[in-house]
């Protein structure tokens, strides 16, 4: 794959803004998300919060199987991952984009280079030019990632782990040098943060990176997207349940 499209230059569209953030299983990911979320929101923009796996109906079926359900060989994962995605930016993404929205993911591609990639040992490059294959190569604008060490992570989460959480050091290790490691190869793409700082302290850095992508605030009374079906409903009481289902591609946990 030589280029990669950016998530605004297809079909020539209003261009909205898309951020992913990832790290490990209790980075702090979903947290940042609605934070951000809520900031955005307030400002009168129109924002789309969703996730990975899991961003759309069918997505929820897909995290099910890919997170509780049978033991899957790695490429069998992988390509669950893929499916997920390839709809989720299909039917939700893209959409929203061109819609002029901006579009926050809780984990996109990078986070099946890690796990799947490094993690699972099928390969960085194989994974990700599935995943590329998947969106018709998009990427996001921004993409933060929230560094932990892992045991850190899994200490912060409560309930009983998924097939991923329940990986090993080892593989962990490895995924925490893989989204390292690729954040180090783009920087112009990645915003890296020490996880372990307190979460307004982090969402005030995100707020930072991410000021200069988002042009003038709507005019008091403009007919925002405050409205949508799709604006941010976020909520800062983050919970990592499964059993919460957003409606119409909305996260609101
Ligand atoms: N910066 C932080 N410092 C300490 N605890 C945090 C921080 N951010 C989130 N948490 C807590 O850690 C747990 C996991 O956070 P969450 O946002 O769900 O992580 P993720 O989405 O990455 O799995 C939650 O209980 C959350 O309240
Ligand atoms: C999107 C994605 C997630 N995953 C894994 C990472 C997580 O362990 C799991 C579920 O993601 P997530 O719901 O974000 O878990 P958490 O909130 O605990 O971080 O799926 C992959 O292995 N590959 C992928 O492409």
């Amino acid at each position: 794959m030589t280029h990669h499209r950016p998530a605004d230059a297809r079909d020539g569209a209003p261009a909205g803004v898309f951020v992913s953030f990832e790290g490990g299983d209790g980075a702090g990911k979903s947290t940042q998300v609605a934070l951000l979320g809520h900031h955005l929101a307030a400002l009168g923009r129109e924002v789309v919060v969703t996730r990975e796996p899991g961003g759309t109906p069918l997505g929820r079926e897909l995290r099910q199987a890919v997170l509780h359900g049978e033991d899957l060989d790695p490429r069998t994962e992988a390509l669950l991952y893929a499916a997920d995605r390839a709809h989720h930016v299909a039917s939700l993404v893209r959409p929203a984009l061109a819609r002029g929205a901006i579009v926050l993911t809780d984990r996109y591609l990078d986070s099946s280079v890690a796990y799947q990639g490094s993690g699972r040992g099928l390969g960085a490059a194989e994974v990700e030019n599935l995943s590329l294959w998947a969106t018709y190569d998009l990427l996001p604008h921004v993409t933060v990632l929230l560094d932990l060490d892992p045991a850190v992570g899994l200490a912060r989460l409560t309930g009983d782990p998924d097939r991923l959480e329940s990986a090993g050091d080892a593989f962990h290790r490895r995924t925490r040098r893989a989204f390292l490691d690729r954040a180090a190869a783009d920087p112009g793409r990645w915003l890296v943060l020490d996880a372990v700082q307190p979460a307004d302290v982090l969402a005030a850095a995100v707020r930072d990176r991410l000021a200069p992508l988002l042009g003038p605030v709507p005019a008091p009374g403009a007919a925002s997207a405050t409205t949508s079906a799709t604006t941010a409903a976020t909520t800062s009481g983050a919970s990592t349940g499964d059993a919460e289902t957003p409606v119409g591609g909305r996260l609101g946990r």
